[in-house]
């Protein structure tokens, strides 16, 4: 009664009790909350999105990447969809598993003090300075490389792939090219042959090589591509990063990508391969290492120190035209349109107007020669919390071999060459490789895009080699210039040091990462000398298709 007659008497102020205790449990909610986030380590949801939609835009990316080719037809088939696997009822399991080992071993990794940025396999690897100035053996010597190379040599002493100190590598490489095959002319070219040098560049084009290194043409192109007036630019759609599509007075068109930072920046270490800027020195070094190697299946590339106000302003078509700008400290600058890179935060200066970047000769239109896209079997899963299968199983390749058009003619051993590239360049954005659809499947592939090549020097990418770990197999010739670069007179870094000197921008590759190739040669070496010691035949490692 007497609490009845007080509550009559108080009612207002009961009624604020009333309402401060609901505030006060709310706000106890939602710090609770906060705290059990803090010490969970989850994200607030905005994180989550964001990293959602940065994800979609990487897929977007590869998306576009294949629409944005001239292929119509775009091929593409993935290792976990099934194909591969008749239990396919398991697969599910099987990959939540998959995901569940990778984030245990990363949590392991990362408690333990020595995570690193490295493969796991690269650890013990014995390597020695031996007391020679050539090859690679000078400072990447290892053992059992040694005794393989020996062995090598005696095998092949009196055959057409003989690795002899004595030669000059310009001189072996003459021989071993003069060995290749050329194949059929691309048909839409047969009468037409053209008379300027990118147009020749066309004409040349064979089943088997995208250029002939003899061509005249070849430095011709490079030499109006560094030189020629520019009479337009436009953006190149698709892609994370701006690209412009550069036409020249003689009509001639290449791809240039700007300089984004110093040769001396190394990728971020917290950046993934997806989310690392282009590099302009990498495609002119991808270029010349293509050359050295005798593969002939990355177009022709050349450093250009331009004029962004009269270059590329002057002559910029109407949206891209929009995104120039004065920087605060007087700077020219532009940032194009694109889905990821292209705002005012990621802006492309002059100092204050000139700029470098690349030019990769344009291949020939699609009306002329059609190309189609591939997926590459052992592209990475471009997420940051999943890995691809072949990451986390070895057994991909038996699968790939069965498949068409891996299991004949020269694809599978063009994959692997397109491996022992990467590896040597430390390229690990190859999602997809190019073919020309006239040439069938009887034909090279080429290598575009290479601009996340060469970010991490003292970095060996042993990820990059699985085609060939996993396989256990080369190509003899290519084995053969490796062998080469081992044992000397001439090292991959001299060969290289000495070819991009012919470019307008040289230095185009810092020293630490010329050493880095010798490195790799090395490594190289090492990874096939594990097949053998393995187990697996010599015939059945190194394989003699007849392509050089
Ligand atoms: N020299 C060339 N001639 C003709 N087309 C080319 C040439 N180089 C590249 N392309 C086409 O342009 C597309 C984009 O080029 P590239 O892959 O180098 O740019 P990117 O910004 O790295 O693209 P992405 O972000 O999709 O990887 C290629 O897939 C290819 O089809
Ligand atoms: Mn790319």
């Amino acid at each position: 009664m007497g609490l009845w007659m007080m509550f009559r008497r108080r009612w207002r102020v009961m009624l604020w009790i009333v309402f401060f205790v609901v505030i006060f449990l709310n706000a106890l909610f939602v710090i609770d909350i906060t705290i059990v986030n803090k010490f969970s380590g989850s994200k607030p949801s905005n994180t989550i999105a964001r990293e959602a939609s940065h994800l979609q835009v990487v897929r977007k990316r590869l998306n576009k990447s294949s629409s944005n080719s001239s292929s119509l037809n775009y091929i593409d088939w993935d290792p976990t969809d099934g194909a591969f696997d008749p239990a396919k009822a398991n697969l599910n399991s099987r990959k939540r598993l998959i995901n569940k080992e990778i984030k245990d071993r990363t949590m392991q990794a990362m408690q333990e003090e020595n995570f690193k940025d490295e493969d796991v396999e690269d650890d013990n690897i014995n390597i020695q300075n031996l007391d020679q100035v050539y090859g690679a053996r000078a400072n990447y010597s290892i053992p059992e490389v040694e005794e393989f190379v020996n062995k090598f040599q005696a095998k092949y002493q009196s055959s057409k792939y003989s690795v002899v100190s004595e030669e000059k590598y310009i001189v072996f490489l003459k021989r071993i090219n003069a060995l290749r095959k050329k194949g059929s002319r691309l048909p839409a070219y047969k009468h037409n042959k053209g008379s300027l040098a990118w147009e020749r560049f066309h004409y040349g084009i064979h089943q088997y090589y995208l250029y002939d290194p003899d061509d005249v043409n070849i430095d011709g192109v490079l030499k109006d591509l560094a030189g020629n007036e520019i009479t337009s630019v436009e953006q190149k759609e698709g892609g994370t990063q701006i690209k412009l599509i550069m036409t020249f007075e003689n009509e001639a068109e290449a791809l240039f990508k700007p300089m984004r930072f110093s040769r001396e920046q190394e990728t971020l270490p917290d950046h993934f391969y997806f989310a690392d800027f282009e590099r302009h020195n990498a495609e002119i070094a991808a270029f010349h290492l293509d050359k050295v190697l005798g593969f002939h299946r990355v177009p022709p590339t050349v450093g250009r120190l331009m004029n962004i106000s009269s270059d590329i302003q002057r002559v910029a078509d109407k949206k891209l035209a929009k995104t120039f700008f004065i920087s605060p400290v007087g700077n020219l600058c532009f940032h194009g349109v694109c889905s990821y890179y292209c705002d005012s935060s990621h802006p492309i200066c002059g100092h204050p107007m000139m700029v470098e970047g690349s030019l990769a000769a344009f291949l020939p239109p699609n009306d002329m020669a059609g190309r189609k896209t591939w997926r590459s079997p052992w592209k990475r899963s471009y997420s940051k919390h999943k890995k691809a299968y072949w990451e986390v199983y070895d057994d991909l390749c038996a699968k790939v071999k069965d498949k068409h058009p891996y299991n004949e003619g020269r694809r599978l051993l063009d994959v692997l060459d397109m491996s022992v590239f990467d590896f040597l360049t430390g390229n690990l954005d190859r999602h997809h490789y190019e073919t020309f659809r006239d040439f069938g499947n009887d034909t090279f592939i080429i290598h575009l895009d290479n601009g996340r090549a060469f970010g991490k020097s003292k970095y060996d990418c042993i990820s990059c080699l699985a085609p060939v770990r996993q396989c256990c197999m080369i190509r003899l010739s290519t084995l053969t210039k490796l062998v080469k670069f081992y044992i000397g007179p001439d090292s991959l870094s001299q060969v290289m040091r000495e070819s991009l000197k012919s470019d307008p921008l040289n230095p185009i590759l810092v020293e630490p990462h010329l050493d880095a190739l010798d490195r790799r040669v090395s490594k190289i070496l090492h990874v096939v000398n594990g097949c053998l010691k393995n187990g697996s035949s010599w015939n059945d490692v190194i394989i003699d298709d007849g392509v050089t």
